[in-house]
């Protein structure tokens, strides 16, 4: 965070100093710097090293001078650098209490539909510190009351403290007069420019990369990162290969490799290079809506062209006019191997030049977690949350254009293959099906681009090559797969066949978009008076959370949709092998996966008030079964 240093009149601490700020509720004091000093409430808003932002009294901060360093045999293992399984920030917690944090210290009250008794209910939590605390050489001011607090005094620096006296009232702003987690300043604004400045605020995410203490690492940590880098190309490669064969079932494994040369063809690279170049030059033109991301760290909101819809508009005109002219699109089936390579070199240069621009990004241009130190863990994950040349944002480009709208170019070239290979005037129905389900996707998502801004990848992932490879190889190149399965493997449907798969497409569709654009309204505008009849549960840092409409059905609809959808892509290509299945059990996975680590984040984010969300809407993705 760039803390200019301005000088505030009169008070005793300055912008920019560096100074000692006692945690909440304890008498432990951590190194902190002053950002600002509020007149009216006098109180100083306080930066922890590890991003998070709290308003102390002038009493509950002390110079530096007055700390002395923990002892060199202690402080070896807790110093921040060091600390790896054990540590904790102030917002973070221990296992004990790990649906914790500082910043959700949560009122779990389910407004509107909740009894009252729920509503009163006194929610105590039990915030556990161990960020190296540093001891006053005298002893420390005793004035407190709180019989927890001087208590905490004679415990050694090193114990575990848990905060009992954090009672957060339904209410919040009970809880306020002492200690405000950020929120304070708003409680004077008009009620729109509040639920703003709360969301803008709240989005920050609660730990900064620079300073804190490591996150724990996904996907198998440093390991699973060479595992994941190994395993995923190969598997792509698996796929290309397997679905080639005229009979891919699993008991063809492995499938024959083809010699070396057969991977590489240079004019496949210049197309697959040709294509992304176009997407560029569309994505840069001055045409569509400019618009703001969530927050960052910073404060700062980027702008991002959204223009996909455009993009797709003109790169099928462009596709058709090619057709028209009569180039071969079948090129892109007889190809495909060489093509999948192309993509594969091209996401590993730029996954390369990621991590090497990521080496001299400041620190908080860095995603959290992104930075473990570890080269194949950090290569693999991504650094940078941003990476911008320019105004040209790499990462939201990537997931957004070549992948996707090449995801339905491929189809279409496949549609075009089936006619050839099997001598038709028009696509099968099963292939039709395919090609409109699965255009309908992508034409969604991009109609809707900006919702992207507000999704994990967009918001919390570091851009590195497990996003690169799949925004540019995994999703065309196994994506694709069932339509490339149809063009050698016929499958004839019956009219109410194609009717069943319809109504399922559509029935996924709709739960999917419904769901997702409800959370989306809510979220970019919670003051919205057509969001007055919906039921939340308020949290501690500002934002609700939807228990009406889907998601109080699941938590998370969206992905209970997005399944629905992918069977209905599967079906059209029947049972007679598992690999047209491969999407359904792979993206069975990735949700499980993502909705675990979505968990996670909320449970840190929300404290307690995500805890009432889960009592309240007990399943994860399917209704009574998980
Ligand atoms: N086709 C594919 O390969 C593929 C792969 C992955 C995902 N997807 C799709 O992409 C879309 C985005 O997925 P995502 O993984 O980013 O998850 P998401 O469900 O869009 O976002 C999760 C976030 O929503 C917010 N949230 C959760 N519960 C809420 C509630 N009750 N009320 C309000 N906000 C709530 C939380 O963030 P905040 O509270 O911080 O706002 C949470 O972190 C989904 O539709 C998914 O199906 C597709
Ligand atoms: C390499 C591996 C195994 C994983 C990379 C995951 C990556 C392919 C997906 C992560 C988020 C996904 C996503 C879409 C496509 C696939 C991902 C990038 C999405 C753009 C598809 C279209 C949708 O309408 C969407 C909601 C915009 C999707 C957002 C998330």
């Amino acid at each position: 965070m760039v803390i200019r240093s301005v000088t505030m009149p009169s008070v005793k601490y300055q912008r920019g100093d560096m100074v000692m700020g006692r945690w909440p509720g304890s008498s432990l004091y951590y190194e902190v710097k002053v950002l600002r000093f509020d007149a009216n409430s006098q109180l100083y808003t306080v930066i922890y090293k590890d991003g998070t932002e709290l308003e102390l009294r002038e009493q509950d901060i002390k110079s530096a001078a007055g700390f002395q360093p923990r002892p060199r045999s202690r402080s070896r293992s807790r110093s921040p650098g060091r600390r790896r399984s054990r540590s904790r920030s102030p917002a973070r917690t221990t296992r004990r209490s790990s649906s914790r944090t500082a910043a959700a210290v949560a009122a779990a009250a389910i407004t509107e539909s909740a009894p009252a008794s729920r509503r009163d209910t006194k929610l105590k939590d039990a915030q556990e510190v161990i960020l190296s605390p540093l001891q006053q050489t005298k002893p420390a001011e005793n004035n407190s009351n709180n019989k927890h607090e001087q208590k905490e005094e004679n415990n050694t620096a090193n114990k575990v403290n848990e905060i009992t006296d954090a009672i957060v009232e339904a209410e919040p702003e009970k809880n306020q007069g002492r200690y405000n987690l950020r929120r304070r300043k708003d409680e004077t604004k008009p009620v729109e420019a509040k639920a703003q400045q709360l969301e803008e605020k709240e989005a920050k995410p609660a730990a900064a990369p620079a300073a804190s203490p490591p996150l724990p690492l996904d996907f198998g940590g440093k390991l699973g990162a060479y595992f994941w880098l190994l395993f995923l190309p190969a598997w792509v490669l698996f796929l290309v290969l397997q679905v080639n064969l005229e009979d891919p079932s699993l008991t063809n494994f492995p499938p024959p490799l083809p010699p070396l040369h057969a991977f590489w063809d240079a004019q496949a690279l210049g197309f697959v290079i040709l294509w992304v170049l176009f997407q560029v030059l569309l994505y840069i033109l001055p045409v569509g809506k400019l618009s703001e991301g969530m927050p960052l760290r910073s404060g700062e909101r980027l702008k991002y062209r959204t223009n996909g819809f455009f993009a797709m508009v003109v790169s099928s005109v462009a596709v058709a006019a090619a057709v028209h002219q009569g180039v071969d699109l079948t090129y892109i089936h007889s190809h495909f191997l060489q093509l999948t390579t192309a993509s594969f070199l091209i996401s590993v240069v730029l996954s390369l030049y990621l991590y090497v621009r990521s080496r001299s990004a400041a620190a908080e241009q860095l995603a959290l977690g992104g930075s473990s130190g570890n080269v194949a863990y950090d290569f693999f994950k991504g650094r940078e949350l941003n990476p911008r040349i320019k105004d040209f944002d790499l990462k939201f480009f990537c997931e957004m254009r070549p992948g996707l709208i090449g995801w339905c170019l491929i189809n279409f070239a496949l549609a075009l293959a089936e006619m050839k290979q099997q001598a038709l005037d028009a696509p099968s129905y099963s292939m039709i099906l395919v090609n409109l389900f699965q255009l309908l996707y992508v034409a969604d998502g991009l109609w809707n681009e900006e919702a992207i801004l507000t999704t994990m990848d967009l918001m919390h992932d570091g851009f590195g090559f497990m996003l690169a490879f799949g925004d540019l190889v995994w999703v065309p190149f196994t994506y694709t797969l069932q339509a490339y399965y149809l063009v050698s493997h016929p499958n004839p449907l019956s009219p109410p066949a194609v009717a069943a798969l319809v109504t399922l497409k559509l029935g996924g569709f709709y739960i999917f978009r419904k769901s997702n654009s409800e959370k989306n309204a809510f979220r970019r505008n919670p003051s919205d008076p057509k969001h007055s009849d919906v039921k939340t549960i308020p949290t501690a840092t500002g934002k609700s959370l939807l228990v009406s409409g889907w998601w109080g059905v699941v938590r998370h609809p969206n992905y209970l949709g997005d399944l629905l959808m992918a069977l209905a892509w599967s079906l059209p290509c029947g049972f007679s092998h598992l690999l047209p299945w491969y999407y359904m059990v792979y993206f069975i996975i990735l949700l499980v996966h993502r909705d675990s680590r979505d968990m996670t984040q909320c449970r840190r984010k929300y404290g307690s008030a995500w805890d009432e969300y889960c009592r309240t809407v007990r399943y994860r993705i399917i209704p009574r079964v998980y």
